[in-house]
């Protein structure tokens, strides 16, 4: 994509994302982040051969599109200060954000823009990343094709018409990742136990949610119909499942999915304010 872009704030979500750019074909000159301090941005920079400052304004004075990727609780600041930048240059404002509108962003940088909030996730960075997104009545098809390329070059995008439903692909995608890694550690955990050595465990899990993903992502046949396939009746899968399924398991997976989209509305409110 030949866009300019810029990312305000060079941490883990932003360096993921710039990181699966790259390699899926960016040219890293178009790429500019930013952070406050040069020692975070001279290791991106070295490693990844895009342009870097610590001057946020500078940053978005040429930008076609404006990645906001600093911590929610800075938002209100670093926007503010970007307000005539922003006025000025008309950019698409993509913020990655968690809980925070897009009315009051907009807001923040002086109303009337086009923007984009977007969800995505640490796997962007092999490629593998899952984002939705939501666009304001200011964002054109135009610029809706180019938040969908620049998040489709590190994985998959699902779009969203209401965007209280972003909280909900929080849930489900965004702070999904550790879910994941929790059950590898669990997982782990236990397969010590068993007697196997940590790194063969981790190993053997790791790959297991690898091929699990790719079968449920190629087959035809839905999750309970796979799941199903590995149980044999009486065997040793039928048994781990109904130890789960007694513990509530599901319950389990459910609260704290609405537990991470509670906390994203209660973000909202926190932090939308005045
Ligand atoms: N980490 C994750 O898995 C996900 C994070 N997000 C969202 O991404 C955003 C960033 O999160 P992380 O990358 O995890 O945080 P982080 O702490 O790794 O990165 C924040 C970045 O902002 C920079 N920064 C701080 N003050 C700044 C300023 N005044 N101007 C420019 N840059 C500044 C920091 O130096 C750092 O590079 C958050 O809003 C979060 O809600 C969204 C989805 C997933
Ligand atoms: O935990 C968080 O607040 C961020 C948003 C989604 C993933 N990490």
């Amino acid at each position: 994509m030949a866009s300019k872009i810029t990312f305000i704030g060079a941490g883990n979500m932003a360096s993921a994302i710039i990181g699966g750019l790259i390699d899926s074909g960016a040219a890293p000159s178009t790429i500019t982040a930013t952070a406050p301090h040069e020692k975070e941005l001279a290791t991106l920079a070295k490693r990844l051969g895009i342009h870097t400052t610590t001057d946020n304004n500078a940053a978005v004075a040429d930008a076609d599109v404006v990645v906001l990727a600093v911590k929610p609780q800075i938002m209100r600041s670093v926007c503010e200060n970007l307000r005539d930048s922003v006025q000025r240059q008309q950019p698409l404002v993509i913020s990655i954000a968690a809980g925070l509108d897009a009315g009051t962003i907009d807001r923040w940088l002086g109303d009337h823009n086009a923007m984009v909030r977007c969800m995505p996730n640490t796997p962007s960075l092999v490629g593998y990343g899952a984002s939705g997104l939501y666009a304001n009545a200011k964002v054109s098809d135009a610029q809706r094709d180019v938040a969908t390329q620049l998040m489709e070059a590190v994985g998959i995008v699902e779009w969203v018409e209401e965007e209280v439903l972003l909280d909900a692909v929080t849930a489900v995608s965004g702070s999904a990742p550790a879910y994941f890694f929790l059950m590898f550690e669990a997982m782990e955990e236990a397969a010590v136990k068993l007697g196997l050595p940590a790194a063969t465990a981790r190993r053997l899990a790791i790959q297991t949610a690898l091929g699990a993903a790719t079968m449920a992502q190629q087959s035809d046949k839905d999750p309970a119909t796979l799941k199903k396939n590995v149980m044999s009746p009486g065997g040793t899968t039928e048994r781990a499942i109904a130890h789960m399924e007694m513990a509530q398991l599901r319950t389990t997976i459910a609260d704290a999915m609405q537990a991470c989209a509670d906390r994203a509305q209660a973000m909202a409110k926190e932090l939308n304010g005045d």
